[in-house]
């Protein structure tokens, strides 16, 4: 997917994969990840997602890195706060109490800009990305998060009725992604509620540990 798919995507508001309320996985699975309060959680191609918002109430700082300026400025408009942006050439940063986001390219963020992270959570990251940039996009984010552990949701569906994304990920790719940087346990596999644009789908819940 070329930046501008997305762009457009913002800009015509068609964001079907915007959920209305938090991540039930994220909800259900967040405790393996046996955090601290205060823990930094990254969110890879974060969109606006309520998980954000989630998580800053569970007390948890947020990191997210997404490509569209105005996603990024409605997700400040319903966080209700003005966030201080600081321009770092290729990416900005926008933040505010608890929440960091930088705008841009996920592939030009920086372990060094990024800082610590103790936790990231990809909730339709790797299944929006075609099967060529997911080799590079698994190894990149492990990279700029020091291999922090990480709770990942997949969905699988026939790719063969409906093009991506969402991208279907068999467990076989997250095996094959993954197995060389973490140890994976899959934690749930699930029918998705109400199939995937009129298709069964499934949703599998990974996490990912050293
Ligand atoms: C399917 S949406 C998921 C958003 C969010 N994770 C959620 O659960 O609602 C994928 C998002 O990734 C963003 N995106 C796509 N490619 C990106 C890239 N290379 N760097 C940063 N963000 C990207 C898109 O603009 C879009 O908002």
């Amino acid at each position: 997917m070329k930046a501008d798919f997305w762009h457009k995507r913002w800009e015509a508001g068609q964001t079907g994969f915007h959920q209305r309320k938090p991540n039930a996985h994220l909800v259900d699975h967040v405790q393996t990840l046996n955090l601290p309060k205060g823990a930094r959680i990254f969110l890879p191609l974060c969109g606006k997602t309520h998980d954000i918002a989630w998580l800053m109430a569970q007390g948890y700082h947020v990191i997210g890195a997404e490509l569209s300026a105005l996603a990024i400025e409605q997700l400040f408009n319903e966080l209700g706060v003005t966030p201080d942006t600081t321009d770092l050439g290729k990416l900005k940063r926008l933040s505010a109490d608890s929440v960091e986001i930088y705008v841009g390219d996920v592939f030009d963020l920086t372990q060094d800009t990024l800082g610590h992270i103790d936790a990231t959570y990809d909730r339709a990251a790797l299944v929006a990305l075609p099967s060529n940039m997911r080799t590079q996009y698994a190894a990149h984010l492990a990279k700029i998060t020091n291999i922090a552990p990480q709770l990942l949701v997949t969905v699988q569906y026939d790719q063969s009725v409906m093009n991506g994304p969402p991208f279907a990920i068999t467990a076989d790719e997250v095996h094959t992604l993954y197995d060389n940087i973490y140890t994976l346990e899959r934690l749930a596999h699930d029918d998705a509620e109400g199939g995937l644009k009129g298709h069964p789908a499934t949703e599998e819940v990974w996490l990912l540990r050293q």
